[in-house]
């Protein structure tokens, strides 16, 4: 018999298009339950997520990726939404905070695509450095700021492949990893790697006079956490890469840095992204638009991370795993670590590197045809670790 629609039950999503397999994570089967729900689906480009959008639709979940931001803004004249699921590791785009004092229940997918940005950054230092694969008397020195999932992972690669590991996290203790102060990450690694969250200071007090006491506010702030100072300590030799968030770095003296010392530096991530000067993407060794994360393993994991939270808010039991959506993945690290040569066929980091660049118009790329290509990335494998 046909469910009759129980408003009760029913659910309407407004999500980012964006995310892998809304449909086959997302429908009335994947939810219902016993319940008979039914789900109302209502797709739409993240930086369109807004509060007029909202309040023609009043949906009880919204789900996000980095663009979307939910805050105060957009939330402040609903009272529909009452699920917040971000598919992605990054958090700053959303206030917690403000979620929790409205109960509104918030879930991201922490680690979803650990292995991928690892795997990325090891690309993009094997293409720039292939002498790096060579077990070597003298490895190289990687530092890794931010020992969470995605430095602790990158640490576990580069150890396999015998380079030395100096790592720098205030916020862990002291360990085998965690053995470095900041000064000497930056100052003794022949490669810098960034991998925290884009923070800011702790109780500052804005320019407009408000208090930080955000989600986002720490102790150890890290927006421009490498700035002038930082670059000035760093050997001109040392490769410098960004694949958290980009206003990590100061891009002024990122620039005024690659003028100075001519080196090389490779973003994923930039600090006025989605729009690039190209006064900054000249100088740059590899530049790609923030996909390091995107696998077809990353972004299924961020979507069935989301998926088992909102079942799990829901009271009923997943009824889709993202193994049923994968198709076999034959490639795997040990064969890679065998055959380096196989690295740069199995991902060529400058095809996206020349992508990026062929979108430049008139001194930039423009804040459309970045998103364009993230839209349509198609997405890398992950090798199985
Ligand atoms: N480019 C991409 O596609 C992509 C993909 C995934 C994640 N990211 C970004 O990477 C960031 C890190 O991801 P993760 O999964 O490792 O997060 P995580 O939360 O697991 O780890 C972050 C680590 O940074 C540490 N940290 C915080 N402030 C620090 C500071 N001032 N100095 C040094 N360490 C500090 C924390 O203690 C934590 O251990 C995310 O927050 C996200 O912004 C980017
Ligand atoms: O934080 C993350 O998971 C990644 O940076 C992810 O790429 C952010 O989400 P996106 O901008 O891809 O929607």
């Amino acid at each position: 018999m046909e469910n009759k629609p129980n408003a009760a039950t029913d659910l309407t999503i407004v999500a980012d298009s964006n995310i892998a397999s809304l449909s086959e994570f997302f429908n009335n089967d994947t939810l219902s339950g016993t319940t008979g729900r039914r789900v109302r689906m209502i797709k739409v480009a993240g930086r369109d997520i807004d509060a007029q959008l909202l309040a023609d639709t009043q949906p009880n979940v919204l789900l996000i990726r980095s663009v979307t931001h939910v805050n105060a803004d957009l939330l402040k004249d609903n009272d529909s939404v009452r699920f917040v699921g971000s598919a992605t590791i990054g958090t700053d785009h959303v206030d917690q905070d403000y979620l929790a004092a409205r109960r509104i229940h918030f879930a991201n997918a922490a680690g979803c695509s650990k292995h991928s940005v690892a795997q990325y950054v090891l690309g993009a230092i094997l293409t720039l450095r292939p002498e790096y694969w060579q077990r070597s008397s003298t490895p190289p020195t990687l530092g890794i700021i931010g020992l969470g999932n995605i430095g602790s992972t990158l640490a576990q690669y580069a150890s396999s492949l015998g380079w030395q590991v100096l790592g720098y996290d205030p916020l862990l203790p002291a360990s085998n990893l965690n053995n470095a102060s900041f000064a000497q990450a930056i100052k003794q690694s022949d490669v810098v790697s960034l991998h925290v969250p884009l923070t800011d200071k702790a109780n500052a007090t804005s320019a407009a006079g408000s208090t930080n006491h955000s989600s986002h506010a720490s102790e150890y702030p890290t927006r421009h956490l490498i700035d002038k100072n930082a670059l000035d300590a760093m050997p001109a030799s040392t490769l410098l890469i960004n694949s958290a968030r980009g206003p990590v770095i100061d891009a002024a003296a990122l620039q005024a840095d690659i003028e100075r010392t001519g080196r090389q530096v490779v973003l994923d991530v930039f600090e006025h992204e989605p729009q690039i000067e190209e006064a900054l993407l000249s100088k740059l060794a590899i530049a790609t638009p923030h996909i390091a994360g995107y696998t077809l393993e990353g972004k299924l994991r961020g979507t069935q991370m989301i998926y088992d939270a909102l079942c799990e808010k829901l009271s009923i039991s997943p009824a889709q795993s993202m193994h049923q959506l994968l198709p076999l993945n034959m490639f795997l690290w040990s064969e890679l670590q065998a055959h380096p040569d196989r690295l740069v066929k199995f991902y060529d980091i400058m095809q996206d590197d020349q992508a990026l660049r062929a979108t430049l118009a008139e001194g930039q790329v423009k804040a459309a045809a970045f998103d364009q290509l993230r839209r349509d990335y198609h997405l890398r494998r992950e090798w199985q670790f």
